[in-house]
C-alpha cells in the first residue's frame, strides 16, 4: 500500500471509531436514564430484562471498537510463584498455610502444612500491601474523586476504579496481587437472564437487580467522565489504556473483586475515614483475602501498634486440610448477590419477604403513626431469621405484625403509651398485660404467609433436585436454585415455630380463661397470664428476644474484622426496598 493510501485508510479507521466513540456515548446517556427508574415490585423482572439487553448491545459495540492485549495470563496459578515472592519480600508472615488452587471448584485457598492449633497466628499483613480508600483519595485518582459526585461519597468504588487503572498500570507495585486475581467472579453482575430466572420469586431478586442497576449508572457516568469531549486535567492525567478499557465487563471485574474481598480497616487519620465516626476505612488485603469462609468465630484483628493485620486460627486445623476464616453474620442472599457463593445450613440466614399496611386500611393513618414510632416501615421488606436455636422473627418483623392487627382501639391505647413502653411491640411475648388473641392471630397470619411462599416454590420448582443435577444446568444457575433451596429451609423452619408458638399461646389462653369467671377483674386476668407465661421456655424466649434486639442494634466492630461483603457497592441513595432494612444491616452498607 502506497502513502498516500495508507494514510487515507488510517483516517478512515479514526473516523468509524470517533463516529463509533459517538454512538457508544448516546448509548451510555440512554443507559444511564434507563437505570433512574425504580420499577415496581410486579415491573422488576421485565425491567431487569431491558437492562440487561441494552448492557449486551453496549458491551458487544465497545469490544469490537477495542484493541488491546492484556499482559496477565489466563491461567490464574501461573501467577502464584510471583505472588508468592512479592509477599515474602514486603513481609508478610504465614506460619502453617500454604496457598492452594482448588481446581475442582476454581477457586485458591489457603491448606495447613502441618497441624494447627486454634488460636495460633497464622497470617500477618503489613498496611503498606493493602490497598485502602485512604491511600486511593490521595493517589493520582485524588483530583477525579475530589470532583466526581458520585466518587467522593463511595469508598468501594474508589476502590474498583483504582484496581482497573492499577491494572492498565505496568508499574503497578499491586501487580502481583492483581494477577492472582480470579479472572471473573459468580456475583450475580455476571448472571445471563436464563441464571438469575431462579431467583423469581424472592426477594433476593429485588436486591440483585438493584445491584445489577446501581452498577449500571455507575458504569454509564464513569464511561462519560472518560469519553467526554472535554476532558479536565483530572481525567487527561490518567493512564490512557486504562481509559480506553474501561467497559463494563471491565468494570463488573473491579467492582466484584471489591465486593467479594473488601474490608474495613482503622483509619490512620480521622478525617481520611469513610464513617462518621472517623474510625474506619476500607481495604483489600493481600493474602488474608485468600481464605475462604465457613462458620466459626472471627479470628482476625487489626494491631494499631505494628500496624498490620494479624489472622490467628479460628478452630484447631489438621495437615492438609483447608483452613478457613469466618466472614461474619451474612445472609446467603447477600452472599450470592455480593460473594458469589451460597452457604448451606448458614446460621445467619435470612429471607425477606414484602409486608405492607394498605393504603385502603382505614386504620392505615394510625397503624403508620405507631409505625413510625418504633422506626418500623409501614411498607417493605421484613426478615425471616434462621432459626439456629433462636427466633424467626426479627424485632422489626414482631412490631409490624402486632400494629397491622390491632383494631382501633387498641392502635389508641398504644398510641398513648411512651416510647420505653412501646419497646414491648417487639418482644416476642409482651411482658404486662398479655394481648393474647391478637398475638394468636399475628403468629397464625405470619404462619399462612410463610406457607404460601412455600407452597409457591413447590408449584413452580417442582424438582428442585433434578434441576441441581442436571448438567446442561450451569453452575450459576445452580447457584440461584441453591440459594432457593436455603430459602426454603429458612421459612419451613419459620412456619413451624409459628405453629408451635400459637398452639402454646392457645393453650395457654384457655388455661387463664377456665380458671376465670365473669367476676373476675383484668387485674386478675393480667396476673393469671404472667404467671402462665413463667415458664421456662417462655422466659427463655424472652431473653432471646432480648439477646436479638441487642444483636440487631450492633454494627460491625473494628477490630474484629469480618469480611464486608454486605458493603454494596450500589448509590448512596437507596431505594425504598433498602430502605427498609432493620438499622443494623443499614450500617454494615458503606
Ligand atoms: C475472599 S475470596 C477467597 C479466595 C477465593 N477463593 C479466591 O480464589 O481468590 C472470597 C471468594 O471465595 C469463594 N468462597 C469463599 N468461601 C466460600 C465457601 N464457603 N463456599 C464457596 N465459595 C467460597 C467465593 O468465590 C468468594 O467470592
Amino acid at each position: 500500500m502506497g502513502k498516500k493510501s495508507r494514510a487515507k485508510q488510517s483516517a478512515k479507521t479514526l473516523t468509524t471509531i470517533n463516529k463509533n466513540k459517538k454512538e457508544l456515548t448516546k448509548l451510555a446517556v440512554k443507559l444511564f436514564k434507563m437505570c433512574i427508574y425504580s420499577p415496581s415490585h410486579q415491573e422488576e423482572w421485565d425491567y431487569y430484562l431491558k437492562i440487561h439487553s441494552a448492557v449486551e448491545n453496549f458491551r458487544k459495540r465497545h469490544v469490537d471498537g477495542i484493541n488491546y492485549v492484556s499482559s496477565t495470563t489466563d491461567k490464574r496459578n501461573l501467577s502464584l510463584p510471583v505472588f508468592k515472592t512479592w509477599l515474602f519480600e514486603n513481609g508478610v508472615e504465614q506460619n502453617f498455610v500454604k496457598l492452594h488452587d482448588f481446581e475442582d471448584i476454581k477457586e485458591f485457598g489457603l491448606i495447613a502444612t502441618e497441624d494447627i492449633k486454634i488460636d495460633q497466628s497464622i497470617v500477618t499483613v503489613p498496611r503498606q500491601l493493602m490497598i485502602t480508600h485512604e491511600d486511593v483519595k490521595t493517589s493520582y485518582l485524588k483530583d477525579l474523586i475530589a470532583g466526581n459526585e458520585v466518587l467522593s461519597v463511595m469508598p468501594n468504588v474508589c476502590l474498583a476504579l483504582f484496581l482497573h487503572f492499577e491494572k492498565y498500570n505496568p508499574e503497578s507495585k499491586y501487580k502481583p496481587y492483581l494477577d492472582i486475581l480470579p479472572r471473573e467472579f459468580n456475583t450475580t453482575l455476571y448472571f445471563t437472564p436464563e441464571e438469575m430466572k431462579y431467583l423469581r420469586g424472592s426477594t433476593a431478586l429485588s436486591s440483585a437487580v438493584q445491584q445489577y442497576k446501581s452498577i449500571v449508572r455507575q458504569f454509564t457516568l464513569l464511561y462519560q467522565v472518560f469519553n467526554g469531549n472535554h476532558q479536565q486535567n483530572d481525567v487527561a492525567c490518567l493512564n490512557a489504556a486504562g481509559r480506553e478499557m474501561f467497559t463494563f465487563d471491565a468494570y463488573r471485574w473491579c467492582v466484584s473483586a471489591v465486593t467479594t474481598r473488601q474490608n474495613k480497616i482503622p483509619a490512620l487519620k480521622p478525617e481520611n475515614a469513610d464513617d462518621e465516626d472517623g474510625l474506619s476505612t476500607l481495604a483489600m488485603i493481600p493474602l488474608w483475602d485468600m481464605f475462604n469462609h465457613d462458620i466459626g468465630p472471627m479470628s482476625t484483628a487489626y494491631n494499631a501498634q505494628t500496624n498490620q493485620l494479624e489472622c490467628f486460627a479460628m478452630r484447631d486445623f489438621a495437615k492438609d486440610e483447608q483452613v478457613t476464616i469466618c466472614y461474619g453474620g451474612r445472609c446467603n442472599s447477600d452472599l450470592l448477590i455480593h460473594n458469589g457463593f451460597v452457604f448451606s445450613n448458614n446460621p445467619f440466614d435470612k429471607v425477606r419477604i414484602r409486608l405492607g399496611i394498605s393504603t385502603q386500611d382505614p386504620l392505615y393513618k394510625k397503624k403508620v403513626q405507631l409505625l413510625s414510632r418504633v422506626k418500623c416501615e409501614a411498607n417493605g421488606l421484613f426478615a425471616i431469621c434462621s432459626m439456629n436455636g433462636n427466633l424467626p422473627t426479627s424485632p422489626q418483623l414482631l412490631s409490624f405484625l402486632r400494629v397491622f392487627h390491632m383494631n382501633e382501639g387498641e392502635l389508641n391505647e398504644w398510641i398513648a403509651k411512651s416510647d420505653t413502653e412501646l419497646n414491648y411491640l417487639s418482644e416476642v411475648y409482651i411482658s404486662g398485660p398479655v394481648h393474647f388473641s391478637a398475638d394468636i392471630k399475628m403468629w397464625e397470619y405470619l404462619e399462612n404467609r410463610v406457607n404460601l411462599l412455600l407452597l409457591q416454590f413447590k408449584k413452580n420448582f417442582e424438582d428442585v433436585e433434578t434441576l441441581l443435577r442436571n448438567d446442561t444446568i450451569s453452575s450459576r444457575a445452580k447457584l440461584s436454585l441453591k440459594l432457593r433451596i436455603e430459602e426454603q429451609r429458612v421459612l419451613t423452619e419459620c412456619a413451624g415455630f409459628c405453629r408451635q408458638f400459637r398452639l402454646d399461646l392457645q393453650q395457654k389462653s384457655s388455661n387463664i380463661l377456665s380458671n376465670c369467671d365473669s367476676d373476675t377483674s383484668r387485674t386478675e386476668v393480667e396476673a393469671l397470664s404472667r404467671i402462665a407465661f413463667e415458664d421456662p421456655k417462655m422466659v427463655n424466649m424472652k431473653l432471646v428476644g432480648a439477646e436479638l434486639a441487642k444483636h440487631d442494634s450492633m454494627s460491625t466492630h473494628l477490630q474484629n474484622l469480618e469480611l464486608n461483603s454486605s458493603g454494596n457497592v450500589g448509590e448512596k441513595s437507596m431505594d425504598s426496598t433498602e430502605e427498609v432494612r432493620s438499622a443494623s444491616e443499614a450500617t454494615e452498607n458503606v
